[in-house]
């Protein structure tokens, strides 16, 4: 088993290099591979375990240094998973706001009790570029998907996401509470056992 006290962290997203951060506490540094290349690599995979590791090979690829990717998502029941792999690029990659602007459109005339929805998380880490064998670990979080966004916290889909152990939106959470609970949470607390942090 290598020691990982530093990993890079294959993604563009602060919101969760902030999360993931908080989870591994000191013991890891997560560098952000925004330090060594704005490229971001295309997420060509269909699934979220085939984007996951073709991120994570490729942050290891650039950074000389063993690498964790998450490839996350909204998958919504009445939408049949969808936006799913796609929940970045759902308003064609105009951001957090047009997504969460969409799918409430989509969702417009769906009652409430067809609203359920699941965030999900896949964790991939690859000890180099080539690695046989990453480590994969999967995050799912019931919740629905409100009609109106609610709440300031968090980042991408939470003002939308209701929380039914908490009865209020994902965003509406304290950082610290979203990350007992999340699909990130849910993943990383896997993927702590499966390196002996825990
Ligand atoms: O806890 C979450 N709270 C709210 N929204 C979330 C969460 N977790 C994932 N999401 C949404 C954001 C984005 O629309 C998609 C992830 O897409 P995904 O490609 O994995 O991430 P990304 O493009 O933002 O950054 P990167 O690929 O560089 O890691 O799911
Ligand atoms: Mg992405």
């Amino acid at each position: 088993m290598i020691n990982f006290t530093q990993l890079v962290l294959a993604s563009h997203n602060a919101g969760k290099l902030k999360e993931l951060q908080a989870m591994l506490g000191e013991s890891v540094q997560l560098r952000s591979i925004g330090e060594f290349s704005s490229v971001e690599p295309e997420e060509t995979g269909l699934s979220f375990v085939e984007n996951a590791i073709l991120k994570a090979r490729n942050a290891a690829r650039i950074s000389g240094l063993p690498a964790l990717a998450d490839d996350s998502g909204l998958a919504v029941d009445f939408l049949g998973g969808a936006p799913g792999i796609y929940s970045a690029r759902y308003a064609d990659g105009k951001g957090d706001a047009a997504n969460n602007a969409k799918l409430l459109d989509v969702l417009k005339d769906v009652p409430e009790a067809e609203r359920g929805a699941q965030f999900v998380c896949v964790l991939a880490l690859v000890r180099h570029a080539d690695d046989p064998l990453p480590i994969l670990c999967e995050g799912l979080w019931h919740g629905r998907i409100l009609t109106q966004a609610s709440g300031e916290h968090g980042f991408g889909y939470d003002p939308l996401f209701w929380v039914p152990e908490r009865d209020c939106s994902s965003a509406e959470l304290s950082p610290a509470d979203k990350n007992q609970i999340s699909h990130r949470a849910r993943a990383m607390d896997l993927l702590r056992q499966r390196l002996g942090l825990k």
